[in-house]
């Protein structure tokens, strides 16, 4: 069980200072290989696509790229392939015979406000159609209103739909006000179970931001300096070029170390990153 009960006065005890954010991502150092370090990238990618207009020849075309990103290198894969519930039976046997699993956006994906029997069946079905990932999003409102007891809650509900299928709990950071706000979020949802913390949907009028990110890194650190448990980081939304890889990377090898630099512990959720990094290796 990856919960831990949940103490209100602790969360509103949590206070982050802006400064010390700001100047964390200011004093971010490049990697000195850059080409081990896009390979990195490729390797911790959630290869996604969640649009409307989605379609089962898209999503096995997507599949095709996860299973051999990378032309010069016949070994290495993405991470994961992240569809809506409805492309998963596509993506599953398009990745027939891979160790690629897919993870599926649930819970009310993008904006949480299902009634929470729906999303939680929602999650139960991508699931039982074999989803070895889901990303739930959080209800933005519980955080903007602080009540921690009601997000754990829901967070806590959604773990336990969850299974063993991992869950990456959204925080739509763009929509969560402040700084302190994502780091109490942040909080919350491991404190529920999340294994994987993520920014955002990609469809909030802001998305990933590199001070965002340092914020749930630095939650992440305090929650496993508490706890013991290694909790994922999941940038999400809006990283489409190699150099903001490389600087989400730097970022992460400075707040948290080279142990979370691996696909068990950083996903990028991207839908146009591969594009850019295929082309800068080719
Ligand atoms: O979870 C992944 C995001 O939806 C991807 O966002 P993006 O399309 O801006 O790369």
């Amino acid at each position: 069980m990856n919960s831990i009960p949940l103490d209100p006065d602790a969360v509103e005890a949590i206070q982050v200072d802006a400064v010390a954010i700001e100047n964390a991502v200011a004093a971010i150092v490049p990697g000195a290989d850059i080409d081990a370090d896009l390979r990195l990238a490729v390797s911790c990618m959630d290869l996604t696509t969640l649009q409307g207009d989605d379609t089962e020849d898209r999503v096995r075309a997507l599949c095709t790229r996860a299973r051999s990103p990378l032309a010069n290198d016949p070994v290495l894969t993405t991470a994961a392939v992240c569809v809506y519930h409805a492309m998963v039976p596509t993506a599953l046997e398009a990745l027939n015979g891979t160790d690629i699993p897919v993870a599926a956006v649930s819970a009310g994906f993008p904006h949480g406000l299902s009634p929470l029997s729906t999303r939680i069946a929602e999650i139960e079905a991508s699931v039982a159609a074999g989803a070895q990932e889901i990303d739930i999003v959080i209800r933005r409102g519980h955080a903007l209103k602080g009540n921690w007891q009601a997000l754990y809650d829901e967070v806590a509900a959604f773990r336990t739909a969850c299974g063993s299928a991992h869950m990456k709990a959204i925080l739509a950071t763009g929509e969560l006000g402040d700084a302190t706000t994502i780091a109490r979020a942040s909080y919350v949802c491991m404190a529920a179970g999340a294994d994987f913390i993520k920014t955002s949907t990609g469809q909030e009028k802001v998305n990933a931001t590199l001070p965002a990110g340092a914020v749930m890194m630095r939650a992440i650190r305090s929650f496993h300096a508490q706890t013991g448990r290694h909790v994922g980081f999941k940038p999400a939304g809006g990283i489409a070029t190699a150099d903001q890889a490389l600087q989400w990377i730097a970022l992460v090898r400075q707040e948290l170390g080279n142990v979370w630099l691996k696909p068990e512990l950083f996903r990028f959720g991207a839908s146009r990153l591969l594009d850019d990094i295929a082309g800068r290796l080719a």
